[in-house]
């Protein structure tokens, strides 16, 4: 461990430092909140190696040696979302309003995100940024796995959206990037790439992105950043810059269960293994205040072709028992429901427009993934369910085409009662449509 590190930690942890070193030596805890819209799953879940998290409503410790839940089909069908049990706390923070418009500025792989965009309703917005390509790929797929609606991706440097968007959020996430500390146990990286300079490049990262928070922010609007390191450069200096430049105080966060306080910052928290069942985290929340106007933004167009609806109706009479999206938007025939609050973002790339329902290819429609894990058994007219452990569920998700019986088109997989993917069955063959890049 670098002695620098060690030296900081002494001088913030004083005498329970040694217990700070053991706790580091102990396994990391594992945990995972349940998906809001299809939380009765609980039901199908090995109660014999998940434990409820202490404060965390529908958040469960679990033990992954035992019980990998990430390989569970359940996993596929978006039931529950894995995050690390201090990373919880955040939007569990952050008092969510369903129709608040939120940005998560710093999203892959997305555990804030789909916390807090889950508890949205239609009213409500998530925009999920993160600047790194491959990570909002990723960021992309949970959004999808967790059936959100409401929630557009985003690949870009976020200080870009102050051109567009100031003043236009209720809330704002900036779990921002960091020097990791709090990640030591969990990964070695983390300890191997750790140096003061790299705190100090994080710092100033953080401070653009923290200016660019408060002017993306509404009047009255409220912003959680956290970091999951320990040292005060990071954490509580960058609060007290906010403090001293803006027009915003600090909402007290109620500590139980070993949540430390900030230092010398008693309404933020502090997150140590060796008192909190977790890893090393910075919370704070702040309230923004002011008279500005709140920005209003130009709104997405609903835009399709005729015949691109036309294929997309035609879709839906056929297969499904559910009305057509109101606002379809079709960008190069990958077609989105939208909602008329999103909007237009111009210049910046964006990697999902909303709800995606597939693709319009010459004269047919061709439906996502993302379609068929928001559908219920009542809302298809062609289905196979099957339990968790099923063969046909693990050839599924191989891509092997299973077998079939005379149903004709597309259909659900449905893994008890959550949707899985479509099939297109011809002939007694279900044929595979799981992504390609999903299967295992
Ligand atoms: C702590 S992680 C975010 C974890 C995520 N909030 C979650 O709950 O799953 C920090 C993220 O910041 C992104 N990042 C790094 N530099 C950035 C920058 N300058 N602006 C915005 N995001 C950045 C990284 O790609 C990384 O995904």
């Amino acid at each position: 461990m670098n002695r620098l590190f060690e030296k900081q930690m002494q001088d913030i942890l004083k005498n329970e430092y040694p217990d700070f070193m053991k706790a580091l030596e102990q396994p990391a805890v594992k945990a995972f909140y349940l998906n809001p819209h299809k939380k009765e799953a609980i039901k199908y879940l090995n109660k014999e190696f998940i434990q409820p998290h202490v404060v965390v409503k529908d958040g469960y410790y679990f033990n992954y040696e035992k019980y990998p839940l990430g390989k569970s089909p359940f996993f596929s069908c978006g039931l529950y979302y894995i995050q690390e049990p201090s990373a919880m706390l955040v939007t569990h923070f952050l008092n969510i309003q369903k129709d608040d418009y939120i940005l998560d500025m710093c999203a892959a792989p997305g555990g804030k995100t789909c916390a807090a965009a889950s508890q949205l309703s239609e009213d409500g917005l998530m925009i999920a940024n993160d600047i790194v390509p491959l990570r909002a790929k990723i960021l992309s797929e949970n959004v999808e796995r967790f059936g959100l609606k409401n929630t557009i991706v985003t690949n870009c440097d976020p200080l870009v959206f102050e051109n567009q968007l100031k003043g236009f959020f209720d809330k704002i996430i900036l779990d921002a990037p960091c020097s990791g500390e709090g990640m030591f146990r969990k990964s070695d990286a983390a300890i191997e790439t750790w140096s003061l300079e790299k705190v100090h490049e994080c710092a100033h990262i953080q401070r653009q992105l923290l200016d660019a928070a408060m002017n993306l922010l509404k009047p009255e609007g409220q912003l959680i950043y956290s970091t999951c390191t320990y040292n005060t450069i990071e954490n509580e200096e960058q609060i007290q810059y906010l403090l001293n430049h803006y027009n915003c105080s600090l909402i007290p966060l109620k500590k139980s269960h070993g949540m430390s306080p900030g230092m010398n910052m008693e309404e933020a928290v502090r997150l140590y293994p060796h008192h909190y069942q977790g890893e090393g985290h910075f919370i704070a929340l702040i309230q923004k205040h002011g008279e500005m106007t709140p920005f209003k933004s130009k709104n997405l167009k609903p835009v399709i072709s005729k015949q691109n609806q036309l294929l997309v109706q035609d879709f839906y009479k056929t297969y499904l028992n559910c009305k057509v999206p109101t606002y379809l938007y079709d960008n190069n025939n990958h077609i989105y429901a939208i909602l008329p609050q999103f909007p237009e973002l111009k210049g910046i790339r964006v990697l999902r427009n909303g709800f995606y329902l597939g693709e319009c290819k010459k004269n047919r429609f061709e439906p996502s993934l993302a379609l068929a894990l928001t559908l219920q058994i009542n809302d298809v007219k062609q289905f196979y369910r099957f339990h968790e452990n099923d063969q046909e569920v693990t050839q599924y998700l191989h891509g092997e085409t299973i077998e079939g019986s005379t149903q004709k088109g597309y259909g659900i997989i449905f893994v008890e009662d959550y949707p899985l993917s479509f099939y297109k069955e011809s002939n007694h063959q279900a044929k595979n449509l799981y992504p390609k890049g999903l299967r295992r």
